[in-house]
């Protein structure tokens, strides 16, 4: 795979849990090519033609993405780590794309996969993130590579470290397809 294209991770979290996990993400991508994370509030608007996977993750609230109200419920919880004015609902709704990069390849090489944290008692609840933010993104057009839960002890956390490994294992398989090494996660 050419050095000059990268994997971008553009992830939300409220008490941590989720941003531990986009990093052991991060790490697993790291096997195979060049990969960033950008927390949502600084995230760009439109995707870097240097970008060919984006992986977006958050945390799971009311069964689906947060929204201002349920960030604002987890904010009255317990200290969180970044502003709650944006998440990945409002990020996507306003995601745009750059339609070629420099060489003028079309942005359709350009795969995501979404994650999300969810609270391990609630695993057989049907609500996910990951799934609202897959289903937002393919009508958007993009393809879908994969989607993947982690789960916390609880509301606040911790995160387990059988959970961060399983996350990290999820980035290398990623970086696996980007590279063809591989064929499915
Ligand atoms: C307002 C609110 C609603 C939540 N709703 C759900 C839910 O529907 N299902 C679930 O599994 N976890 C739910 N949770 C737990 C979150 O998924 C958990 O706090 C998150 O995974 C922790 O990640 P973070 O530390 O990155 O914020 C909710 C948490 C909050 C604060």
């Amino acid at each position: 795979m050419s050095e000059t294209v990268r994997a971008l991770i553009v992830y939300e979290s409220m008490f941590g849990n989720t941003e531990r996990v986009a990093q052991a993400i991060r790490d697993g991508l790291r096997g195979s090519l060049p990969a960033d994370m950008v927390p949502v509030y600084q995230a760009p608007s439109a995707i870097p033609a240097d970008v060919r996977l984006l992986v977006v993750g958050g945390p799971t609230h009311a069964f689906s993405m947060s929204r201002v109200t349920t960030r604002q419920e987890a904010w009255k919880q317990a200290d969180v780590v970044m502003p709650i004015e944006v998440g990945i609902r409002e990020w996507l709704s306003v995601l745009g794309i750059d339609t070629q990069d420099a060489s003028g390849r079309p942005a359709s090489r350009l795969e995501v996969a979404t994650f999300d944290t969810r609270i391990a008692k609630g695993r057989r609840l049907p609500g996910s993130a990951a799934r609202a933010a897959a289903k937002v993104l393919r009508r958007m057009g993009f393809r879908l590579t994969s989607s993947a839960s982690f789960f916390v002890d609880e509301t606040t956390g911790p995160i387990s470290e059988v959970e961060v490994e399983r996350a990290r294992h999820w980035g290398e398989e990623l970086g696996s397809i980007l590279t063809g090494s591989s064929t499915a996660v």
